[in-house]
Formats: structure tokens, C-alpha cells, sequence
């Protein structure tokens, strides 16, 4: 499945489950088999917890889908104790890694200038950065919904290298993540609309056309073919769903039917 602008190479979905710290191996191990052997027509990741990323791996044989890290350390190397870096990651076998989620923000103090550090970093080792991005309910309901989201966006992206690697952006409303509460996706579509729209005047269309928008927040099996089905959400950063590998695996196969 794909999306695209007429001028510019067609975007590949791209799903990724979230498990956060959730679930013990047993999970995780039945929830990659259930994905392995499989094809899919998007692009499939998944980031479990550190500690399993290279069991999960294990697993994967050479199925296409991918690994990735729930957060990356702004440090390369040297005194900084229970920190992992985009190197250590890259080298270990993961493709991607998620920085600046809302729940980082919140409660481990992350903040725009963090995760920039963490953006360059991945770019610079290989992997692919998800930024995530979005505003709380308080912001949404005094109408700064896009002020929040530009300045995460100009600060998380500041002075980045867009010659090589890839960027996705994830935008996540923090008042839908784990609500059951989705943003209804025409005003999804507009966020990402908005986010695509800020990426082209910082970087030019090229990038900003390559550039995969995710959108998360209470994804299921009932709401992901209509999100993905807007023309500027590129892909899917699904949480609690993710859990389930019968229903994380009906999200990745609808997309696949349409
Ligand atoms: O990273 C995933 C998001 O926080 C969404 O979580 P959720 O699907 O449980 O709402």
C-alpha cells in the first residue's frame, strides 16, 4: 500500500507495534511467529523493550519485518549508566528507533532539544528516526494544536543531515494514546497535512515527500484502513493493539487487502 503526490516516488506503509513495557517473552516470541513467513504490501516493525531486542531478532529469519528501539540515548558513548546508543543499536541489528514519545516527554523529561541530539544521532548510525510528535488535550482544546506540533518540529529537526537515511514522523495526540478516543482521520489528515506542509519549508518537497507520517493513538483493527486511507498518513504507530498478535496481524493484513 502506498501513498504519494503525483511528482514524487510512492510512499510505502509503514505499522509499527509499540509494546512499551508490556508483556513477557512468551508474548513477544508468539507475536513475532505470528508475522514471520508472512508478506505483507507495507512495511512491518516492531519495538519491544530493550532487553528482548535481540531474542526478537533472533526470530525473524529473514522475514522482512523489522526491529526497532522504543528510545535511543542522546550520548554516543562514555559514563552515561543504563543508556544504550543508536550505534549499539545499529550494530545489534535494529532498523529503526522511536524518540521523543509522548510518554519520554512526560515522564522522563524529554524535551524538543533531546531529542534533536537523538534524531542526528540515529541519522548518523544508520537508523531511522520516528520523531513523535503531538499535543495534549489542554492544547488541542485552546486551539494550538499547530503551534505545538511546528515547534516540535523545528526544534526536534534543527539543522538535521536530510542527504542521507530516512525520517519518519509520528503524530500522536497524547489525548488518544491508550483513551480508545482516535482522532477521527480527516482531522488526523489535517495534522499531517500540516506536519508535511512544515517539513517541505524547512527541508523542500523532495524530503518532505519521502518523509513517512505515522499516525497514532488508539489504532485497531477497526480504525487503521480508514486512517491509512488518507492521503498524508503514511503508516501506523499502534500501542495497546500491538499486544494482541491476532489483532496487531488483522491491522498489517487489512492494509494489505485494500
Ligand atoms: O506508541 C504508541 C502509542 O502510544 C499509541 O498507543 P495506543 O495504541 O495504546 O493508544
Amino acid at each position: 500500500m502506498t501513498n504519494q503526490d503525483s511528482s514524487t516516488t510512492p510512499r510505502r506503509s509503514l505499522i509499527i507495534a509499540n509494546w512499551k513495557l508490556n508483556g513477557g517473552i512468551d508474548l513477544m516470541c508468539n507475536s513475532i511467529a505470528s508475522l514471520v513467513g508472512k508478506e505483507f504490501d507495507t512495511d512491518i516493525a516492531v519495538c519491544p523493550p530493550y532487553i528482548y531486542i535481540r531474542d526478537m531478532l533472533s526470530l525473524l529469519h529473514h522475514s522482512e519485518v523489522k526491529i526497532g528501539s522504543q528510545n535511543v540515548s542522546k550520548f554516543e558513548s562514555g559514563a552515561y549508566t543504563g543508556e544504550t546508543s543508536a550505534e549499539m543499536l545499529k550494530k545489534v541489528g535494529c532498523s529503526l528507533c522511536l524518540i521523543g514519545h509522548s510518554e519520554r516527554r512526560q515522564m522522563f523529561r524529554e524535551n524538543n532539544i533531546s531529542c534533536n541530539i537523538k534524531v542526528k544521532n540515529a541519522l548518523t548510525h544508520g537508523l531511522i528516526p520516528v520523531l513523535c510528535i503531538g499535543e495534549n488535550l489542554e492544547e488541542k482544546d485552546a486551539g494550538i494544536t499547530k503551534d505545538i506540533i511546528f515547534r516540535q518540529l523545528d526544534e526536534g529537526l534543527n539543522a538535521i543531515d536530510t542527504t542521507t537515511g530516512e525520517l519518519c514522523v509520528a503524530y500522536e495526540p497524547i489525548w488518544a494514546i491508550g483513551t480508545g478516543k482516535s482522532a477521527v482521520p480527516d482531522e488526523a489528515q489535517s495534522v499531517h497535512k500540516f506536519i508535511r506542509e512544515c517539513i517541505t519549508e524547512k527541508f523542500g518537497n523532495d524530503f518532505a515527500q519521502r518523509t513517512r507520517i505515522l499516525y497514532g493513538g488508539s489504532v485497531s483493527r477497526e480504525n487503521a484502513c480508514e486512517l491509512l486511507d488518507k492521503a498524508d498518513i503514511d503508516g501506523l504507530l499502534v500501542g495497546g493493539a500491538s499486544l494482541d498478535p491476532a489483532h496487531f496481524l488483522q491491522i498489517c493484513t487489512q492494509c494489505e487487502l485494500k
